[in-house]
């Protein structure tokens, strides 16, 4: 790594949007993104499939071109970074040769960036060493993952970027990744990573960029996103006065604190991050009754922070 830790941001994307043309017609996949990622941060980019998660981070290694804004990677632009081997990527698909070993693999990449020396150092770091002799076809996809990330590691980039890279994996071996990973973490480079699981940036992240629809819909500490993702459901039954049990709901919907809300029969369930408040209003005021509180999964409550994938000003407030 260089040791120019400075204030030039790892990442500036201002206004970034990319449009796919489908058959469908247009397609914003990413819709005007704004952030900035300092040097030593590790973030993770959090968000459901079509989020744009993929689409920005191909953005970010100069793979693809952004329809307008612009981004800047360490000061330049992504194509200079990633040749000048400050930038290296973790994708979740392709890239490795089945009929080379895990050595001859790593020792040619090595070649490659002048970095002979360094192969030692980097298998023992992602826990490959053992592997050295299997050929890469017969590598479980966690191994093959983390010898993807040796070939990373190798150039001692800045700015580490992971796609998904535990997609596909089971339990054990996500666990090993990121065991792997976390022994890498505190070397000072900038790790973003892009993945589903609210648990993985919770356990690796200190910020989260939550992403949906193309959007950022929150940017801040973990611990903060994960506050505002632990909504409590409440559901109740509603007596359906004059028929406009609709309007009710459209009404609860409104309240402070409600992030969610949705009728099945006559039973109205709300995601709030102020049950008390919520369970109040149901009973005054609409004459609920069969009232439940229940802390909803994280997952679930990822999903509902992230079902309208429209920007919510109250999540975006400087959390930093
Ligand atoms: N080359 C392309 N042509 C057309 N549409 C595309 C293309 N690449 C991506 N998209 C669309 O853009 C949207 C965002 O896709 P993207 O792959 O960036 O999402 P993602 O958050 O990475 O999702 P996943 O978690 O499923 O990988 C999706 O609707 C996707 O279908």
């Amino acid at each position: 790594m260089t040791d120019t830790v400075g204030t030039t941001p790892a990442i500036r994307l201002t206004d970034v949007r990319k449009r796919f043309r489908t058959k469908e017609g247009d397609l914003e996949a990413v819709a005007g993104i704004d952030v900035q990622i300092g040097q030593g941060e590790i973030v993770a980019f959090l968000g459901p499939n079509g989020a744009g998660k993929t689409t920005t981070v191909d953005m970010v290694l100069g793979l693809t071109e952004p329809t307008s804004g612009t981004v800047r990677v360490l000061g330049t632009t992504p194509q200079r970074a990633v040749h000048a081997g400050r930038v290296s990527a973790v994708m979740q698909t392709g890239g490795l040769l089945r009929d080379l070993t895990v050595r001859e693999t790593v020792t040619a990449i090595a070649s490659l960036h002048g970095a002979r020396h360094r192969v030692a150092e980097v298998m023992e770091r992602t826990a490959i060493t053992g592997l050295g002799s299997r050929k890469v076809s017969k590598c479980s996809g966690g191994e093959q993952q983390r010898l993807k990330f040796a070939l990373a590691l190798l150039p001692d980039p800045d700015l580490l970027i992971l796609d998904e890279p535990t997609a596909g994996m089971d339990v054990n071996a996500r666990r090993e990744f990121w065991d792997t990973m976390r022994e890498d973490a505190d070397s000072g480079r900038t790790v973003v990573f892009a993945t589903h699981y609210l648990e993985e940036a919770e356990q690796f992240a200190q910020r989260t960029i939550l992403i949906a629809g193309g959007k950022i819909v929150a940017d801040g500490t973990t611990a903060r996103i994960q506050s505002m993702a632990v909504g409590r459901t409440v559901s109740a039954a509603l007596p359906d006065v004059n028929g406009d049990l609709d309007a009710t709901i459209a009404a609860i919907g409104e309240l402070d604190g409600v992030t969610h809300v949705e009728r099945n029969g006559p039973r109205v369930s709300a995601v709030t991050t102020d049950s008390d408040a919520l369970a109040m209003v149901l009973l005054r005021d609409h004459g609920a009754h069969d009232l439940q509180i229940s802390a909803p999964s994280l997952e679930n409550a990822f999903v509902h922070l992230t079902s309208g994938a429209t920007a919510r000003p109250e999540l975006q407030e400087s959390l930093r």
